[in-house]
């Protein structure tokens, strides 16, 4: 639009730091950084970009046909750059990051789990062979696959899956068959229209037995004429809260036969003759949920990003009530309440991204180690996986929330962009697994963990449990960053220890082990939500420390306020909990409370550079309320006109209902 807002433009003009030394620290450095902008700015410049009509007015239909036609401008991008080596399949994760980052629909798009599933899950199933075969089909986009795991009957309890693959030794072929309504495939994104193959999860049924779930590739439509392949059932599951153009559909099979070799037979395998060869590590099997999940956490940088982008500029231009009566009227970035709304999910934000950053650090460093036969850490990697996609998609989408309520009214438009927002991390709660569930599993493995404290060696994430259970560790409280991660580490350790003393007492009471578990599992969920707000908390400490020895003095007093919020915020969060379990005193409570107030003013000058510094285009935030220049009152006048109810003066249902109606003839 061209002039920026003079309240924006101010706010930047009293910026301390150098916002691009912050931005070079959040991409991962200058190159990734560079990387990224040009990549942006070639798939902007594309003339394709700008036409076409504002999905959000497009039928359920419209969306899907507009978001096909804008994937294939960043996906084309994406086979352009691996076509000419800038980015390879071996750094999977970045293409992930580039395409997840940068993608330029407003809703999702139908090729998603192409990349965010069906590969990886190529990647961490198929053996050398398959992936040859099957990765260079997918990564050149010859083929397009969905990912069919979930069913109408189950998505959680994976091992109740219905469909069922039939190994049939004299034609070498598996038959797959769905034998009832409830083992339908429900939910693969991609399976409505787009995609021409898909991996699905069976139960495998060879001489007569069954090895339980297997996964298993399938060809579901023509690849010349898209049609669906003889016994192949499937279609779209219609509108959803958000992520229309997803296409998420269902999916039958009704005898289909399948080759041998498209049984994904890394970890099993079926041989000729029907012999069943197990894996050396059944849970090997799920290894492609584990990447997802570790996927999901890096996807929440990008919504919470975008949250935090759109509320605190609009924070900065919206002015509301004079406080001193004949005065001007306050930014509202200038209330404390609102700061209390914004800065903690800056905060977030940032802390999102390095945990998940060293996340990935861990994933790669377990999965290599899986490679060369050492499943050791394997169980704790699955735990670390699981709790922090349910907290970082929790945060996020309880930040999304309180971003859209920080925009008042105009938060609730389409046109602000936060109700997609809300709608991508409501969604990552439930997919790959339903976050009370993933606790859960997190739960059961720090149970273990308790259980075995004394007798064995405990593994890097879980090792603070051993010091923060001794005595000594309880008897003392700081109010520093340091002395709140102990806080929390004693809270953590002291709540799995209530559970497994609580379970103890059922089972001795002759309850079954099942029921005490069941009984006791709201407190094993908080007991592993406490655990995931150390890893939070210490990793985002350590992160930091790192930038800190890189960035220059006033950006590093910038992050330290930003990493001492974060960790005075949950402190507070958690107040019940330190009080219950540590020495922490009503004074220092009154201490953390008045840092934390001190903490939100000195922030308030850097809210929006920090926000800046995530360095999100105009073009891909796609908000009326977030754009740089923060001509807000502009932009949401101009997308008001382009609704289509604008397009007649006088609305026909006047005169078909409306008149009728007021003069009493309806
Ligand atoms: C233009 C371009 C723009 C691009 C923009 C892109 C926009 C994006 C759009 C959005 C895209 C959407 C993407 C959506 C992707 C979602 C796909 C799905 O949901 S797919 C569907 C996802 N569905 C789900 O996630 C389903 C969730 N359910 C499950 O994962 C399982 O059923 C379960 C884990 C809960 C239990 O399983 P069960 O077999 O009953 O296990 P038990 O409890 O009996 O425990 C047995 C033992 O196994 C252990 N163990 C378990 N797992 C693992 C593991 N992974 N590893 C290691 N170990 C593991 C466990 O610890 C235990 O150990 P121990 O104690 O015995 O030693
Ligand atoms: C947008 C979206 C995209 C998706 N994409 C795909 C896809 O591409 N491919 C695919 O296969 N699937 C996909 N899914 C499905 C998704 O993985 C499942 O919805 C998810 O795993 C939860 O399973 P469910 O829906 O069966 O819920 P349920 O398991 O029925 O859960 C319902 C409720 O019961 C609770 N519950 C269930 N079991 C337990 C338990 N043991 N202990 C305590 N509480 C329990 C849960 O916490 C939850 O609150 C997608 C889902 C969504 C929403």
């Amino acid at each position: 639009m061209g002039t920026v807002n003079e309240d924006l433009r101010r706010e930047r003009d009293k910026c301390t730091f150098d916002i691009t030394e912050l931005t070079t620290l959040f991409d991962g450095g200058k190159d990734k950084m560079l990387e990224r902008k040009e990549r942006e700015e070639l798939m902007v410049s594309k003339r394709e970009f700008e036409q076409g009509v504002c999905e959000d007015l497009l039928s359920h239909k419209g969306k899907y046909e507009e978001c096909m036609r804008k994937s294939i401008i960043t996906f084309g991008h994406i086979r352009q750059m691996q076509r000419e080596g800038k980015i390879k399949i071996t750094d999977y994760k970045d293409v992930l990051d580039c395409l997840l980052g940068s993608g330029n629909t407003r809703d999702g798009s139908p090729l998603a789990l192409h990349y965010m599933m069906f590969m990886p899950a190529i990647l961490s199933l198929a053996t050398t062979e398959q992936q040859e075969y099957w990765l260079s089909k997918a990564w050149d986009c010859k083929i397009i696959g969905s990912y069919a795991q979930t069913e109408l009957g189950h998505g959680t309890f994976i091992r109740g899956l219905e469909t069922i693959a039939t190994y049939d030794a004299t034609t070498k072929e598996f038959v797959l068959h769905s034998p009832t309504i409830t083992s339908y495939k429900w939910w693969p994104g991609g399976i409505g229209h787009t995609a021409n193959y898909s991996i699905v999860v069976a139960q495998l049924y060879t001489k007569g037995e069954c090895h339980g779930i297997h996964w298993f590739m399938v060809q579901v439509r023509d690849e010349e004429t898209h049609e669906t392949l003889p016994g192949i059932k499937l279609g779209d599951i219609g509108p959803k809260m958000g992520l229309q153009p997803v296409n998420n559909g269902f999916l039958g099979f009704e005898h289909v036969r399948i080759p041998r070799s498209h049984m994904l037979m890394k970890h099993a395998q079926v041989l000729e003759d029907g012999t069943y060869v197990k894996s050396s590590n059944q849970k090997l099997l799920y290894a492609a949920m584990v990447f997802v999940r570790v996927l999901i956490l890096s996807d929440m940088v990008n919504h919470l990003s975008k949250a935090v982008t759109i509320a605190t500029r609009y924070s900065a231009v919206r002015r509301q009530t004079p406080v001193i009566k004949g005065g001007p009227e306050l930014q509202i970035l200038d209330y404390a309440t609102h700061q209390h709304k914004l800065f903690i999910n800056i905060a977030s934000t940032y802390a999102i991204r390095i945990v998940a950053n060293k996340q990935w650090e861990i994933y790669y460093k377990v999965n290599d180690e899986v490679a060369n036969g050492n499943c050791t850490r394997l169980a704790e990697l699955h735990a670390l996986a699981c709790c922090l996609k349910a907290v970082g998609t929790s945060d996020a989408a309880s930040g999304v929330e309180r971003m859209r309520r920080a925009c008042g009214g105009q938060g609730y438009l389409q046109s602000s962009y936060l109700p997609q927002l809300g709608a991508f991390t409501a969604a990552a709660c439930t997919y790959e697994g339903d976050n009370t569930v993933l606790l859960l599993q997190t739960a059961r493995f720090l149970v273990k963990t308790w259980q075995q404290i004394d007798s064995s060696s405990l593994t890097p994430t879980v090792s603070y449990m051993k010091p923060a259970s001794a005595a000594r560790y309880l008897d003392r409280w700081e109010n520093s960053v340091e002395g709140i991660i102990h806080g929390l580490q004693v809270v953590a350790v002291k709540k799995i220890a209530g559970c497994v003393t609580v379970m103890e007492k059922r089972v001795q009471s002759g309850m079954a082990l099942e029921d005490a578990w069941n009984m006791t599992s709201v407190q094993l969920e908080a007991a592993a939500e406490a655990h995931c707000r150390v890893i939070l908390v210490t990793f985002f400490f350590e992160g930091i420390s790192e930038w800190l020895a890189k960035a220059s003095p006033p950006l590093r007093h910038v992050l330290q306020l930003l990493l001492e919020l974060y960790a005075v915020y949950w402190a507070l969060e958690k107040m019940v909990d330190l009080m219950k379990y540590t020495c922490i005193s009503g004074d220092d409570a009154e201490a953390l409370q008045s840092r934390y107030e001190q903490l939100l003013s000195s922030l308030r000058p850097h809210a929006v550079p920090l926000v800046d510094a995530l360095g999100i285009r105009d073009e891909l935030l796609q908000s009326t309320l977030g754009a740089y220049d923060g001509q807000v009152y502009e932009r949401l006048m101009q997308e008001a006109l382009k609704s289509p109810l604008n397009e007649d003066r006088v609305n026909q249902t006047f005169h078909k209902y409306l008149k009728p109606f007021m003069k009493g003839k309806l």
